[in-house]
């Protein structure tokens, strides 16, 4: 038995003429969090499909638990969960009733399954809840409930596509809680995510997918490697002070509108000190200072050339 949850080699799936993914490989070590990051369109979702059994690669060696995925689909299916964009909850059924028939499914037997639903209630605070019908849950229960369901059978590899995309703050926050829960119970998570700072929170490693290629893979801290530096953000009151510290620092990226300026910088002392003794010289007047480390939009955006869609930075162009 391999310590690889997942093993995926040349992994390839066109619809037509559009490629999807385009010769893939991933490792997923067993008891860790693997988070595919990508835009809209990149492939998550497709990946997934693929390795849950779903839909067919054109190419590619896949070993999913243990089992070839070509060969041996009934075993991989024994082994996994699988949460997707779109709920397997049903709404005209109370949240108890939703885990017992996902419990029926998986023909663990009556008591045994009532059973499994309570604590699964328990477990993800939805004991009240559990009485009343899905459909009056909220977005944050909903996928909660979601995840629940997928837990019944006890799946040693839970894949989540995109388990926190529309729900607020709090709720994607006991998400994580309960996903990094799971962990700790020793199950492999492959998650799919367009949000970066998902990722970084939860992942061990990433892998970002672009346009059905992976164009950087480590851990988050690695990854963040791959951009030296991030930089020192100046901001300013008055206009005049805002044009001179741009021509004192002529590297620096600038936002007009909002008089900001953007110093590169290695994130060191040296160039903090360096830095600060030109805008003494200088007799700048700056109303604030922010020394900003990179972070994975910073990543996202060198291997991919493009920011991602949640950027809420003020828009800096550089000179
Ligand atoms: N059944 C299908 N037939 C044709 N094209 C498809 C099909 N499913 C997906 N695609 C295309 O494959 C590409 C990858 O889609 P996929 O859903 O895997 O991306 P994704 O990274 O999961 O994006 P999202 O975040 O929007 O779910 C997209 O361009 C999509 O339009």
């Amino acid at each position: 038995m391999s310590s690889l949850a997942i093993d995926v080699r040349g992994l390839r799936k066109s619809y037509g003429d559009k490629l999807v993914l385009d010769g893939i490989d991933l490792n997923v070590a067993e008891g860790t969090i693997f988070s595919l990051l990508g835009p809209n369109g990149a492939g998550k979702t497709t990946a997934v499909q693929i390795l849950s059994t779903l839909i067919a690669a054109d190419a590619g060696e896949i070993r999913v638990a243990g089992h070839d995925l070509h060969q041996n689909p009934e075993e991989v299916r024994a082994a996994i969960g699988v949460t997707g964009q779109f709920s397997a909850v049903d709404g005209l059924l109370t949240g108890r009733e939703n885990l017992i028939m996902m419990a029926d499914l998986h023909h663990v037997g009556r008591q045994v399954g009532r059973r499994r639903a309570d604590e699964l209630l328990e477990q993800f605070d939805l004991v009240e809840a559990g009485q009343k019908m899905a459909m009056t849950y909220s977005g944050g229960m909903k996928r909660r409930l979601d995840l629940a369901m997928t837990l019944v059978g006890s799946p040693r590899i839970i894949f989540l596509d995109e388990p926190t995309t529309g729900l607020d703050p709090r709720s994607r926050h006991n998400m994580w809680l309960l996903i990094r829960q799971l962990v700790a119970d020793g199950v492999t998570v492959l998650l799919t995510t367009q949000y970066l700072d998902e990722a970084d929170q939860l992942a061990d490693q990433i892998a970002v997918l672009d346009h059905g290629r992976l164009v950087a893979q480590g851990t988050p801290e690695q990854l963040k490697r791959l951009v030296p530096g991030g930089h020192i953000r100046l901001r300013f009151t008055a206009p005049e002070e805002f044009a001179l510290a741009a021509q004192v620092l002529p590297s620096a990226a600038q936002n007009e509108e909002s008089l900001v300026l953007q110093v590169p910088s290695d994130g060191s002392v040296h160039t903090l000190r360096s830095l600060l003794a030109r805008i003494d010289d200088a007799s700048l007047e700056v109303d604030e200072l922010t020394v900003h480390t990179p972070d994975l939009d910073d990543v996202f955006f060198a291997v991919t050339g493009q920011p991602t869609h949640d950027t809420t930075d003020e828009k800096v162009t550089s000179k």
